[in-house]
């Protein structure tokens, strides 16, 4: 017998060795940086006035409509801060997967600030719902899935910082976004939030939150307003930029629309009037950021 089986060359062996030892400096330097993060927390629930021990408490009855909450999230600062990640970002790694990392940080330093759990739209697919909320959300976290959209609304309106995620459905059964708005949860986001073909986690949900202080300007306004039973304003809408997100329709049509933050109340209203849908009311419900599209960009780096 041979004293040893042929091994790789040394300078393979070294070479390999070498690689290895730069992964580990790399991973000591990635984990020394996030502890670095979460040395900030407790300095940033103090500035922000949110709590880190939350959980479902009702805001209470009396509660003026622009109280802030014990709500951490704040997904307009998440938007600035993976557009600039799509930016900054070069190489083979694939963007979903800097983003997936991302949101892991992202929803466990917000949950370190304000405990929360969120609250699954259980009427959605299930496995669609659940990778959504988890690609958005992370592993960390508790998943409740509720009977339907009213039964998130009202279980994100008992609690001070808890979250829920709506699955977007054209054809809604029920108008549940009428206890939107004012001291009730608002939208806050939409999922996705990078768009590419052939993403995962790629269903089309409205992620909903107790009102926070500071939520920033959103791009996108999301106002429910009611028009006359039998009219089909959508073109005149779609022309104005303006997007129905969902609709019930009974005696009346109850509409969820989606709004760029630069066309004004007094704009819909008359749009919806010009198309003679005779609008009744129009309430702001929430907003959130623009999606970035990465199909559409010139760029090739994604
Ligand atoms: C850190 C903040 O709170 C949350 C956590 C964030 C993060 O870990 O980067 C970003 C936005 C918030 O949802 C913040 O408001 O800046």
């Amino acid at each position: 017998m041979p004293p040893s089986s042929p091994a790789a060359p040394t300078s393979d062996t070294d070479r390999l060795a070498e690689l290895r030892s730069r992964i580990d400096q790399i991973d000591e330097q990635m984990h020394g940086l996030l502890i670095e993060r979460s040395n900030i927390i407790d300095a940033l629930v103090e500035a922000k006035g949110t709590q880190n021990s939350g959980g479902t408490q009702s805001a209470g009855p009396d509660s003026p409509s622009d109280a802030p909450t014990g709500a951490a999230f704040r997904p307009l600062r998440e938007a600035d801060m993976m557009r600039r990640l799509v930016e900054r970002h070069e190489g083979s790694l694939p963007m979903v997967t800097v983003e997936h990392i991302w949101r892991e940080i992202i929803s466990t330093f917000t949950r370190l600030q304000a405990d929360y759990v969120v609250h699954l739209d259980g009427s959605a697919d299930a496995i669609d719902m659940r990778d959504a909320a988890r690609f958005y959300f992370g592993f960390a976290l508790d998943l409740v899935t509720e009977e339907d959209p009213d039964a998130v609304v009202a279980a994100v309106a008992a609690s001070t910082t808890d979250l829920g995620v709506i699955a977007l459905t054209r054809a809604a059964e029920t108008p549940w976004w009428r206890a939107l708005g004012g001291s009730g949860p608002h939208i806050l986001a939409r999922l996705p939030f990078l768009l590419e073909t052939g993403r995962p986690a790629d269903m089309p949900a409205l992620v909903l939150s107790p009102p926070v202080s500071e939520p920033g300007d959103p791009d996108i306004s999301v106002y429910c307003v009611t028009w006359m039973a039998g009219k089909r304003p959508d073109n005149a809408l779609a022309q104005a930029g303006i997007e129905i997100l969902a609709r019930h329709t009974s005696e009346g049509t109850d509409a969820l629309i989606a709004v760029p933050g630069d066309v004004t109340i007094d704009a819909i209203a008359a749009i919806l009037q010009d198309a003679g849908a005779e609008p009744g009311p129009l309430r702001e419900v929430g907003g959130y950021a623009a999606a970035i599209d990465l199909d559409d960009s010139d760029d090739d780096d994604f």
